[in-house]
């Protein structure tokens, strides 16, 4: 049921389609994540010059904040192809080892939640990573041998939302990690403007910045929130968005002006009135609002920690004076 939420950050159908028209393709057209963009651009020029396949990349961070795009890009600007592929969908060794072989010099094979591989897939990927090369067995039992297969030099790009559940192994062989942050304001204000001109929408005033507040620093919600805004400006109003429309709009999408929801109020407030603020554990909460501790972990919890609303101790989470304020009630002493 959460998962109907208007401000989740995670893939719904609706967005599909639209996400490939708003994905962006070069890395100029990519906004935010400044330093990551920075060190890239330097990667992928040193790897052209030198006409090498780029270092293997991981790309980790919550979801929604352009991973998925990213990859797109980085092969884009390379200039070679990209196979697109998931940790769970690769279910035998031999389904990779067909993946690798058909793949060209120099080309990207992403491979999304890659947390999520076989650990015997996963096994195949440590000599292709290192060494370019596919270890196949021959034959069974003791009669049976290994031979070494060369394959072409490729980039691996790797995304998950949980890098902390990738073995040491496979995250030591990434030569380029990096963590995806949660965008500032005015960048998401930037990529709504940006959508609307892609949809030939005028949005003007203060509008932008009103969804782009809302949008909990991640692209994705940016985006839906932008498209509810335009259908409530299409039926109330006459197409252009304005500060009011946007405003109204969003209002009645139930999400506050720090784009938290119903959903989120009931979480802190329970942690509040039962628990006294914290700490109190995941589980807990979850059973408490009934979610899943993974849900609230990987998708809901990121955001209300980012914005300092929630701490995380060894003991569990605690309800900061922050929260408190922003639900308009009293922080208690004793914390
Ligand atoms: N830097 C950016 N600039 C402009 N638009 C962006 C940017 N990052 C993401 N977007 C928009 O947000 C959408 C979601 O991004 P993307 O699918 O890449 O996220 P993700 O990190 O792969 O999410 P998930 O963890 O769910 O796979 C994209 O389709 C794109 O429209
Ligand atoms: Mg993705």
């Amino acid at each position: 049921m959460m998962e109907d939420r208007i401000i989740s950050a995670n893939l719904m159908m609706e967005d599909q389609a639209v996400e490939l028209s708003l994905r962006p393709r070069y890395l100029a057209e990519y906004i935010g994540q400044n330093q990551i963009k920075e060190n890239m651009k330097i990667y992928i020029e040193a790897a052209k010059m030198r006409k090498e396949a780029l270092d293997h990349v991981l790309l980790y961070g919550p979801p929604g904040l352009g991973k998925t795009t990213l990859a797109n890009i980085i092969a884009n600007e390379l200039g070679v192809n990209i196979r697109t592929t998931s940790g769970p969908a690769i279910e035998r060794p031999g389904d990779l080892a067909a993946l690798l072989t058909n793949l060209q010099e120099g080309d990207v094979l992403f491979i999304d939640e890659i947390h999520r591989l076989h650990r015997t897939v996963e096994e195949v990927l440590y000599p292709a990573m290192e060494d370019s090369a596919l270890d196949i067995m021959i034959g069974k039992g003791p009669s049976a041998r290994s031979v070494r297969l060369d394959l072409p030099p490729f980039t691996l790009i790797g995304a998950t939302t949980r890098a902390g559940l990738l073995s040491a192994p496979l995250r030591d062989r990434f030569g380029i990690v990096s963590r995806l942050e949660f965008y500032a304001t005015e960048e998401l204000s930037f990529i709504v403007s940006r959508g609307a001109d892609i949809f030939g929408i005028e949005i003007i005033g203060d509008a932008a910045d009103e969804i782009a507040l809302r949008s909990r620093g991640t692209p994705r919600i940016a985006n839906r929130l932008f498209r509810r805004v335009r259908d409530y400006a299409q039926v109330r109003g006459d197409g252009l968005i304005t500060t009011d429309i946007a405003r109204e709009a969003l209002q009645m999408l139930q999400v506050d002006n720090m784009g938290l929801d119903l959903i989120d109020y009931k979480m802190l407030q329970a942690m509040i009135t039962s628990f006294r603020g914290g700490p109190v554990g995941l589980d807990t909460i979850a059973a408490t609002i009934g979610e899943e501790s993974q849900t609230i972990e990987d998708v809901y919890e990121p955001y209300l920690l980012q914005i300092g609303f929630l701490q995380r101790t060894p003991r569990g989470r605690i309800v900061t004076a922050a929260a408190y304020q922003h639900l308009g009630l009293p922080f208690p002493e004793h914390q």
